[in-house]
């Protein structure tokens, strides 16, 4: 693990401190350490297989960790806590259920956590609530297999904000959008972040969409991890350091690869499929 800078940890909201996770003798994550204060948008960024699905099923609880502890608002974390939101990557239904946008919202509200049925009034204002803060008043009625990607993925923050989370995470959120959709919900979630001072964790493979709005990025690979602003973390030496071998940060055009291998199979490590990513770079400007 690398630690970019001296944290102060009095005011985080959630800590992480050593946490080591095996499979069978494997050692996915071997020593993970960060923290992140209300109102921070953390971009948590890694190769496949990095761990990262792993780590998020650490904080929510899912997964007792082999070594180290995870605390939320100070309190050892335990499945189904309120206080953490989790965002999945999509909504995983048949593009012709009748359920409307608002029902899915609702859907967060009769989880075992909140006890009896609220009242409809309540209910109604509660979904209401979420709903405005993604800006999605104007497609609450529509039937959810009708919406865009975009829309849906708002509909997925808005059900996780139900509970009125500290700590919200989101796993590849952005991962089934263009760019246009990904931007857009990047600027939401920033602004749900710094609005109702929330801590972010958002997994992603591509950094490019959260350059702008992350303030701090925890980048996962070969098991280990460095915590920083970008310009510290994003930098050939750190990033070759977590590796193991000698990679290479390209910026271009105000955008970021991380590239790795020899000159004639030069790859963008963090993209899932093994295309030319300056090829694929030079047609998507
Ligand atoms: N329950 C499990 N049992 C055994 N191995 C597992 C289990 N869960 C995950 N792994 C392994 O741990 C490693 C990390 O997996 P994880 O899904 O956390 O990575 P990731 O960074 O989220 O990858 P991706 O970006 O491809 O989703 C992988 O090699 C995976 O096969």
């Amino acid at each position: 693990m690398m630690q970019m800078k001296e944290e102060k940890t009095g005011d985080d909201v959630l800590s992480l401190k050593g946490i080591q996770v095996r499979f069978d003798d494997r050692l996915v994550l071997q020593n993970i350490q960060f923290s992140i204060r209300p109102g921070e948008f953390v971009g948590l960024i890694g190769p496949n297989g990095a761990g990262k699905t792993t780590l998020l099923r650490v904080i929510l609880g899912l997964l007792a960790p082999n070594n180290g502890t995870v605390t939320v608002a100070g309190q050892p974390v335990k499945h189904g806590n309120p206080l953490v939101g989790y965002v999945p990557q999509k909504i995983h239904l048949d593009s012709d259920t009748p359920l409307r946008a608002r029902d899915l919202v609702a859907l967060g509200l009769d989880g075992h956590r909140w006890g009896l049925p609220l009242p409809s009034r309540s209910r109604r204002q509660k979904v209401d609530e979420v709903l405005r803060a993604v800006d999605a008043l104007g497609f609450a009625d529509s039937p959810v297999g009708r919406l865009s990607g975009g829309e849906q993925q708002r509909l997925l923050i808005a059900q996780a904000l139900l509970t009125q989370p500290k700590v919200l995470l989101l796993d590849e959120p952005l991962s089934n959008l263009d760019i246009r959709s990904a931007h857009e919900v990047v600027r939401l979630v920033a602004r749900i972040a710094r609005s109702q001072g929330i801590a972010v964790l958002l997994v992603a493979h591509d950094m490019n969409p959260l350059l702008d709005v992350m303030d701090k990025v925890v980048y996962l690979a070969a098991g280990n991890s460095a915590i920083g602003t970008i310009e510290e973390v994003i930098q050939n030496d750190v990033l070759s350091r977590l590796y193991g071998y000698d990679v290479e940060v390209l910026r271009v055009r105000g955008r970021v690869l991380v590239v790795g291998g020899s000159n004639d199979t030069t790859t963008d490590l963090l993209q899932p499929t093994h295309h030319s990513n300056l090829r694929r770079l030079e047609e998507s400007d």
